[in-house]
C-alpha cells in the first residue's frame, strides 16, 4: 500500500499530484530545482485551499490536513521514505534520466519509481532506474484535482505487482485507469492530438471556417469546446510537436503534421500564449484569424 509520495518537479502537474495525494490522505514530499521552489508550490496549493474553503467546495479539515501532508525537499536522500516516487519535472529527456538516477540511489528496496510523461517511451526511461520492474508511466490529466482520468503506461520489464500497487494508489486519491501499451502518445493523446490535427487540414483545404469546424465539433459531437480553441490553448507549437514525434515513432504519412498547422507555427501564431493562433486574442473576444 502507498502511505508516502514523493513528487519530483513542482510545477503545474506535480503540484496537482502532490495536492490530491496529500487530500488522500497521504504523506507527501514535494521537490523541486530548489527548496524555495518547493516551498513556493505548497504555498500556493494552500492559496488555491483556501480559496475552495471560501467559496464553501472544500471542507475547511481536509484543507488543513492536506497542507498538513505536504513537505518540501530538495536533497534526493529525503525519498528514502517514499513508497512511491513520481517524476513531473520539465518533459526533456535529459532532465529525467538524470532524476532517475540521482533519485533511485535513495530509492527504497520496495518503492516505485514513475514518470507523468507525455511523451517519452517508459522502456527509455526505465534503463536510468534502479530496478525497470519496479518502474512505470503514471499520466495525469490538467487540471489534476478535477480531471478523473489517469493512463498508466507498464513498460516491457515492469512488473504485474507494481501495476497492481499503482492501481491501489489510483484508486485511492479518486481516479479512474485506462491501462496503455507504452506506445507514442498512449491512449489519450494519440486519438486526440491527430484530431486537433485533422482540424487544420479541413481549415487549409477550406472546407469549413474556423467558426464553422468548432461550432460543428462543438454541437455536433457535443465536445465542450472546438478543436481549433483548443488547439489554441495547448499551444501550436506543442502539437506540432507531438505529431513529428508520431511520425517520426512511427512512419507512418498518416500522422504528417497538416501544413497549415506548421504554417501558423512558422508565424509565431502559437495560441493563447502569444496572443494569436486560430483566433486573435487581442480584443475583448476572440476573433477568428481566416
Ligand atoms: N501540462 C500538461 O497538460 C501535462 C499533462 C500531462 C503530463 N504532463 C507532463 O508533466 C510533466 C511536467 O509538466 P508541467 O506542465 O507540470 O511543467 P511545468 O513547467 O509546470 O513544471 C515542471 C517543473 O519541473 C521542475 N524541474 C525541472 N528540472 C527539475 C529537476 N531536475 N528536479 C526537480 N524539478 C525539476 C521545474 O522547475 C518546474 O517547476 C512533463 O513531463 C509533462 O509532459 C503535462
Amino acid at each position: 500500500m502507498i502511505r508516502t509520495v514523493a513528487v519530483i518537479g513542482a510545477g503545474q502537474m506535480g503540484s496537482g499530484i502532490a495536492q490530491v495525494s496529500a487530500q488522500a490522505g497521504m504523506k507527501v514530499l514535494l521537490g523541486d530545482v530548489s527548496i524555495e521552489l518547493a516551498d513556493k508550490a505548497r504555498d500556493k496549493i494552500a492559496k488555491g485551499l483556501a480559496k475552495l474553503v471560501e467559496k464553501g467546495k472544500v471542507d475547511a479539515a481536509l484543507a488543513a490536513s492536506t497542507v498538513a501532508n505536504l513537505h518540501s525537499f530538495s536533497d534526493h536522500a529525503a525519498l528514502a521514505e517514499a513508497d512511491l516516487v513520481i517524476e513531473a519535472a520539465t518533459e526533456r529527456e535529459d532532465i529525467k534520466h538524470r532524476i532517475f538516477e540521482s533519485a533511485g540511489k535513495h530509492l527504497a528496496s520496495h518503492a516505485i519509481m514513475a514518470s507523468n510523461t507525455s511523451s517519452i517511451p517508459i522502456t527509455r526511461m526505465a534503463v536510468s532506474s534502479p530496478d525497470p520492474e519496479r518502474f512505470i508511466g503514471i499520466h495525469f490529466f490538467n487540471p489534476v484535482p478535477l480531471m478523473k482520468l489517469v493512463e498508466v503506461i507498464p513498460g516491457l520489464a515492469t512488473s504485474v505487482s507494481t501495476i497492481e500497487a499503482v492501481r491501489g494508489f489510483v484508486g485511492d486519491i479518486g481516479k479512474e485507469i485506462v491501462l496503455s501499451q507504452d506506445e507514442p502518445g498512449f491512449i489519450v493523446n494519440r486519438i486526440f492530438v491527430p484530431f486537433i490535427n485533422e482540424a487544420a487540414f479541413v481549415l487549409g483545404s477550406g472546407t469549413g471556417s474556423i467558426v464553422d469546424i468548432d461550432k460543428g465539433v462543438k454541437l455536433g459531437l457535443n465536445h465542450p469546446m472546438g478543436p481549433l480553441e483548443l488547439a489554441d490553448f495547448i499551444g501550436l507549437d506543442t502539437l506540432l510537436e507531438i505529431m513529428k514525434i508520431y511520425l517520426a515513432s512511427t512512419g507512418d504519412p498518416k500522422y504528417r503534421p497538416a501544413p497549415l498547422l506548421q504554417k501558423y507555427v512558422e508565424a509565431g501564431w502559437l495560441g493563447r500564449k502569444t496572443g494569436r493562433g486560430f483566433y486573435d486574442y487581442s480584443g475583448d473576444v476572440p476573433v477568428p484569424t481566416r
